[in-house]
């Protein structure tokens, strides 16, 4: 028998599969969906069977090394859904595979098989145990026992094969670093360093990109560097560094009190019957659970799941990282206890891998999890769910660039069962696909308990400083929080820092510099002193004095949740204050911690960034304060109103959600922006056809697709030339109904020494579209090889437009 194997060489020559014949004693184990060893080339490599054929076309073919799966690692359907993952983006098939496993099946680790039960084996297994719990693998190898008796006691649930992870993830510590400064801080220090520090000038550039936190030793992998280049950084003060516990499992030692359901209210009930009906018939469908903040969409997920299981299906529930709090998952164990396995990104490998084993095995019918986990290895699907559907975190960015919404809806059809897709503020896409009846709509227009929306109180800012308040907090805002600190009530303070520092704006009139062709906020590249439209090509310099309204107040912004809480202190100085931010919530459980500290009354203010925007539930919060509701609507993107709506709609439903009444104050300079205005009236429909309006006007999605060529190399003419001809064999081949911009240099125009340009394809119609990237793709190949050479990134469905 020949198995055809994938092997693990991401490349355009080796995007198929290979032929390897099975040795006898792997005969009956080498099934679709195992790992295998192979030899390729001089080397020996992990491959995937996808499939077995009788023969092979070639007169000469080797053996398979080694099987690293008695079971199969990859269903049938997973082998099928990654065939269409490569198709749809463009990847290689090895990628796609490997992008739905957890990372120890990638990994370096040693194999083990554990007893599972305190019963006998029977003479074929108990001499090799010999009364151990745990044997290593190759004991068992040794012993010449076979794999069928292996595969029999593992199909009884007798015995397991495990994997020891040897991967550094798994250490109880291991050391990260981040930036200590801020963009705008961080370029200084670029142009103060030597043009001789090159290594020291990589890294700065690397965290001007990421400026996220990342452990040590993965940095220095990435920028091939070693840890004296990054020492004088670190004593600097540019760069700190700094330890990360990292546990094994957080909630085994927890017990959750158990829930039962709510009698649904008549919103609920006629949100969930189509559902109900739709589980019942397996039938495929897509819903869009349009539910305003609080109406309960979460108690409608329930039951929907208590209806699967009760049919002894399986359901997946996606909900965003960053909505993954333990009120969350508190929810669902409280429900449906041992039944849920969690996957989020705060396991390490070998908790990821525990849970992945928990879903293959069967031993829980419900997963919760963030994106990755829509690749959850059940084989009898009766539900999917993605909650905050308009999240752009379910979006992949790198190497295989996929939509959670889109693998949920192609493994609804594969498993005939509905997609429910749920959120107060869903994407552009989606509520247009619900109005033209592509998805059906259902709506929830009320909250619990009569609780009405919270009013919402806009201030202009701009006023605010013509009256002398130079403050970051308006008056109305001081004010509203001294009285709720007098009757014991609690207030959430939001600050939307993202793409702070990158817009031009003039505190007399709000005015923000927009490119003329593009509706788009120019961007400010301090190095040139000028501003860029990252769309086209489009560039202008810093304005002296605001274009509107001739004062001298014309800058760029930038301000952190540290400075606003010393100003808080300064203003209130009796306030409590919790502030939840990258640097109070690094610490494993210290967002849990905080969280139930503001719940216990501990504090009366909760001040933070994205991360307190969605998902709590607090009774006692009557006051939600918004500072800089502008910050988002300037970035240089085509969805900063969509997103500016549904930060704001979603932070401001965190007020009034039990019996007190809620009150938000949202501070911005331009009140009268659509999507500011509206958000504070909560009217969605009429922003989404005011937004529909622009995105028409400007041609962007829903009413064109997007493609996005991002193409870099160390050379900057060279990227030139290259998007040139990208740019030019596009505008020949696809029809003039779509239309094909560049070259541009994107956003992030230099990063690690590489110049980085773009081409933007707009399109409604391009059936062939994919044939003629592969073609450029595969004209580059060569150049893609070479080391530190030509790279070219295309996204079919680009939310990252930098
Ligand atoms: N049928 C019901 N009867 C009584 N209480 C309910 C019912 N359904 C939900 N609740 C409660 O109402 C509150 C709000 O519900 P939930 O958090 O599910 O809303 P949501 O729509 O998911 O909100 P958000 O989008 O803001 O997260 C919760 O405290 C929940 O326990
Ligand atoms: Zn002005
Ligand atoms: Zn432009």
């Amino acid at each position: 028998m020949i198995a055809n194997v994938i092997v693990d060489v991401p490349s355009q020559n080796t995007n198929r599969p290979f032929d390897y014949e099975i040795p006898e004693k792997f005969d009956g184990i080498v099934q679709p969906g195992v790992r295998v060893i192979v030899p390729f080339g001089p080397r020996k490599i992990l491959g995937y069977v996808v499939s077995l054929s009788e023969t092979s076309s070639f007169s000469s073919v080797k053996k398979i090394t080694d099987v690293l799966d008695v079971i199969p690692t990859l269903t049938e359907e997973l082998l099928q859904l990654g065939k269409w993952l490569s198709k749809n983006t463009l990847s290689y098939y090895i990628s796609c595979l490997q992008v739905m496993l957890p990372q120890v099946m990638k990994a370096k680790y040693r194999k083990e098989l554990w007893k599972l039960t305190e019963e006998p084996l029977g003479s074929d297994l108990d001499p090799l145990f010999d009364g151990r719990a745990v044997v290593d693998f190759e004991e068992f190898e040794k012993s010449g026992i076979g794999y069928h008796t292996l595969r029999k006691h593992m199909n009884d649930g007798e015995v397991d094969v495990h994997y020891e992870v040897k991967s550094r993830e798994t250490k109880k510590t291991m050391t990260m670093v981040e930036p200590h400064l801020n963009p705008m801080e961080l370029e200084e220090k670029l142009e103060d360093l030597s043009p001789q520090a090159k290594k020291q000038r990589t890294i700065v550039e690397y965290f001007l990109e990421y400026p996220e936190a990342v452990e040590k030793k993965r940095l220095l992998d990435i920028l091939s560097t070693t840890p004296a280049s990054l020492k004088p950084l670190i004593e600097q003060g540019f760069i700190r560094e700094f330890k990360q516990e990292v546990f094994r499992d957080p909630y085994g030692d927890r017990d959750f009190e158990r829930t039962q359901p709510f009698p649904l209210t008549v919103e609920q009930e006629t949100a969930i019957q189509p559902i109900l009906k739709t589980i019942e018939e397996n039938a495929h469908d897509v819903f869009l659970l349009h539910g305003v903040t609080g109406s309960g969409k979460t108690e409608v997920y329930l039951q929907s799941i208590q209806e699967v299981i009760d049919k002894d299906e399986e359901a997946i529930m996606l909900v965003p990282e960053i909505a993954l709090t333990p009120q969350m998952v508190e929810r669902f164990k409280g429900r449906f206890g041992s039944k849920v396995a969690v996957l989020h990104s705060a396991l390490s490998a070998g908790e990821k891998y525990d849970e992945w084993r928990k879903i293959q095995r069967k031993e829980v019918q419900v997963v919760v999890g963030a994106r990755s986990a829509i690749f959850a290895p059940f084989t009898n699907i009766g539900l999917i769910i993605i909650d905050e559907e308009h999240e752009t975190s379910y979006k992949q960015e790198d190497r295989t660039r996929y939509h959670a919404r889109d693998v949920a809806i192609e493994r609804g059809k594969t498993h005939q069962c509905p997609v429910v897709l749920g959120s107060a503020t869903p994407a552009l896409e989606s509520y247009a696909r619900a109005v033209k009846g592509n998805y059906q709509l259902l709506t929830m227009k009320k909250r619990m308990n009569e609780a009405v929306m919270p009013a919402v109180d806009l201030v202009d800012m701009r006023e605010e400083l013509h009256s002398g308040n130079r403050s970051m907090f308006s008056i109305a805002l001081k004010e509203k929080i001294e009285e709720r600190l007098a009757r014991g009530e609690q207030v959430v303070l939001f600050l939307n820092r993202r793409g702070y520092s990158t817009f031009v704006m003039c505190r007399d009139c709000g005015h923000v510099s927009e490119c003329p062709h593009c509706d788009i906020a120019l961007t400010y590249h301090k190095r040139q002193n000028r501003l860029k439209c990252h769309y086209c090509s489009h560039e202008e310099p810093m304005p002296t004095e605001c274009p509107e309204c001739e004062s001298k107040t014309i800058r760029y912004f930038g301000t952190g949740t540290q400075k606003v809480e010393e100003a808080l202190q300064e203003l209130i100085p009796e306030a409590r204050v919790i502030r939840m931010d990258v640097d109070t919530t690094r610490r494993k459980g210290a967002h849990e911690r905080l969280l139930k500290k503001f719940g216990e009354g501990q504090a009366d203010i909760l001040l933070g960034t994205q991360m307190i925007a969605k998902g709590l539930d607090f009774g006692n919060v009557t006051l939600v304060g918004v500072l800089a509701a502008d910050a988002l609507l300037n970035l240089p993107d085509f969805r900063a109103s969509e997103k500016t709506f549904q930060l704001l709609t979603q932070v401001s439903g965190r007020a009034g959600r039990h019996e007190k009444p809620g009150e938000v104050v949202v501070q911005t300079y331009t009140p009268e922006h659509y999507s500011i205005e509206l958000a504070s009236q909560y009217d969605y429909e009429q922003f989404f056809n005011e937004e529909m309006k622009l995105r028409k006007a400007f041609r962007y999605p829903p009413y064109f697709f997007l493609t996005l060529f991002t193409i870099s190399h160390p050379n900057q003419l060279k990227v030139q030339e290259v998007t040139q001809k990208i740019t030019m064999f596009m505008q020949q081949k696809l029809s003039d109904q779509s239309y094909v911009l560049g070259p541009t240099p994107s956003a992030l125009t230099r990063i690690n020494n590489r110049y980085r340009y773009q081409c933007m394809i707009k399109y409604k119609k391009e059936p062939e579209q994919r044939k003629f990237v592969e073609r450029i793709l595969h004209y580059y190949e060569d150049e893609m090889k070479q080391e530190n050479g030509l790279q070219i990134t295309v996204d079919f469905q680009p939310y990252q437009l930098m």
